[in-house]
């Protein structure tokens, strides 16, 4: 079936309607077209969302390239010497690679080839059960779903409120990721994922980075010796940091951003990245129809994924990713997207659970964590025993050299005998953390855990370490 443009003006009568075509909307739309249904997806922008376009994949083609640099800056004391001439025009180029120059055409024509129909506009919930869709050319179109709406906005970055700052031309990760040339130095507001990823990036292709983080602590939601090492990190590869340090006023002269703090400092730098997180505008999609709190920080889903309080008698309102609040993840949107697609087909199936959330921050080194961190536990009352390991004392710490730095940290819940927590720190954290993430989802017994034999000399033997501590 061809792209559609514009639909007829009459309210069109469909199976499902899906707004927003992030990842978790790609995902349910598709699928639910492979099943047969009548399904109109709609976007604004690209269909395929933040991810592929100005989030995880761009900036992950931008880590592995800086990640290179900073091994060969490794090379002098383990082997040999290298001369190492940074070039960010090969990272553009990828970049403009994997994002097709911005241009979805791919991605819609795997859509429609599915069955699906692609309506590129602004869709806004104007009753219950009804989607109206503003289209490029001014035009509306009112799709009237006889089985499903279902709502996959994602989220933007959120603005804070400091003077001046609106009225600037910062940058946020769109313009990060569009970047063709990189400026001589760098503000980055904001010491969370988005700001450490790039700031350290950028930082290794010879850009002046100063990261303002208004909390005590870098990822400051992660356990507090993160903070430590990625300190040492970043300060190891030049980063400025400072945390605690509000901005109170922000300015720019038509050259150079001026960021004055609360406690004194005034910061300077050609450019500006606002990283101070993300934001969802429920107003603006129109969920005061569905009698939610339309200022909410998220809309509110059951475990199937379903805006609870609808009419029985219309069409069931789904919610996957960014939108729901549970974690601005692409493995989030697309789990989430895998249990709605199963209501809506009345296929049934597991609920959705997160006691095992992974997140991945790709630093260097890369930060992973699941479950729950320490504090988090001892706030719910559990029993809470701590496991760590040093990743500098371990064979494959030591054989590894510069670079090396990191921890394995576990949280157990000492009553029930299972890991509710962990985090990974260090080369290939994320990839390392693939083990604890199955341990906490299936609540293996920490018992049976510390029985594994852990290959030597691997970064995943540190668990194995970290466990002697529970057992
Ligand atoms: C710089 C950066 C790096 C990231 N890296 C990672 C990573 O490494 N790993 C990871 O798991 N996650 C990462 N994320 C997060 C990840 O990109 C998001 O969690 C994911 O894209 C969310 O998917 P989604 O389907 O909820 O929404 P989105 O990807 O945000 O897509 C929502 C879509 O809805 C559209 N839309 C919004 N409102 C409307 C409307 N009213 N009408 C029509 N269309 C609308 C938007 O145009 C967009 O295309 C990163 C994010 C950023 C910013
Ligand atoms: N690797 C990944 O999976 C990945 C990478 C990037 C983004 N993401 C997702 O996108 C989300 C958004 O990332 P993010 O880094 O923008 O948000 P974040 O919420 O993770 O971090 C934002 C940081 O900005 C700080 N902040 C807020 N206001 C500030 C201010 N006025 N001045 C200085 N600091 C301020 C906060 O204290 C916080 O530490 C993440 O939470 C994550 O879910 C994931």
């Amino acid at each position: 079936m061809a792209v559609t443009d514009r639909l007829p003006q009459q309210p069109q009568q469909v199976d499902a309607v899906v707004v927003g075509m992030g990842p978790g909307g790609e995902e349910v739309a598709g699928r639910l077209a492979d099943a047969g249904l009548d399904v109109v997806g709609v976007d604004e922008r690209l269909l395929g969302g933040e991810c592929p376009y100005w989030g995880c994949i761009p900036s992950k083609i931008m880590v592995r390239a800086a990640g290179l640099v900073a091994e060969a800056h490794r090379i002098p004391g383990t082997a040999g010497t290298a001369m190492v001439h940074p070039d960010w025009r090969p990272v553009a180029r990828r970049v403009r690679e994997a994002t097709d120059d911005w241009n979805d055409k791919a991605a819609v024509d795997r859509f429609t080839s599915r069955g699906g129909r692609f309506l590129r506009g602004r869709g806004r919930l104007t009753a219950p059960g009804e989607v109206t869709v503003g289209g490029m050319d001014g035009g509306e179109t009112v799709l009237r779903p006889r089985r499903a709406v279902v709502l996959a906005v994602g989220s933007e970055p959120s603005v804070p409120p400091v003077p001046g700052l609106a009225c600037t031309p910062y940058w946020t990760n769109r313009e990060m990721v569009e970047a063709a040339e990189l400026p001589e130095s760098l503000l980055v507001l904001g010491g969370g994922a988005v700001g450490l990823e790039f700031g350290q990036v950028v930082q290794r292709f010879g850009t002046a980075v100063t990261v303002l983080e208004v909390a005590p602590r870098l990822l400051g939601h992660e356990e507090p010796e993160v903070d430590e090492v990625l300190m040492r990190a970043l300060t190891s590869d030049g980063v400025e940091v400072y945390t605690g340090a509000e901005p109170a006023s922000v300015s720019y002269d038509g050259g150079r951003f001026t960021v004055e703090c609360a406690r004194g400092e005034r910061l300077t730098a050609e450019r500006l990245l606002v990283a101070a997180g993300r934001r969802v505008d429920l107003t603006r999609l129109g969920a005061g129809v569905l009698e939610v709190d339309d200022t909410a920080p998220a809309l509110p889903v059951d475990a199937r994924m379903r805006v609870p309080g609808q009419d029985p008698g219309g069409p069931g309102v789904w919610a996957v990713g960014d939108v729901t609040g549970h974690g601005a993840f692409t493995h989030m949107a697309m789990y989430q997207a895998d249990v709605a697609v199963r209501a809506i087909l009345g296929r049934g199936g597991p609920q959705a659970e997160y006691h095992a959330v992974p997140r991945v921050t790709f630093t260097d080194p890369e930060i992973g964590a699941v479950g729950l961190t320490e504090a988090e536990a001892r706030q719910r009352g559990i029993a809470v025993r701590i496991g760590r390991a040093d990743l500098a004392a371990t064979a494959r710490g030591f054989i590894h050299g510069p670079g090396g730095d990191g921890f394995v940290k576990l949280v157990a819940d000492a009553d029930a005998g299972v890991l509710v927590g962990g985090t990974v720190a260090g080369p290939y954290g994320g990839e390392v953390l693939g083990v604890l993430s199955v341990a906490v989802r299936a609540r293996l017994p920490v018992a049976e855990l510390a029985q594994t034999i852990w290959a030597y000399p691997t970064f995943h033997r540190a668990i194995g370490d970290a466990l002697r501590e529970l057992t």
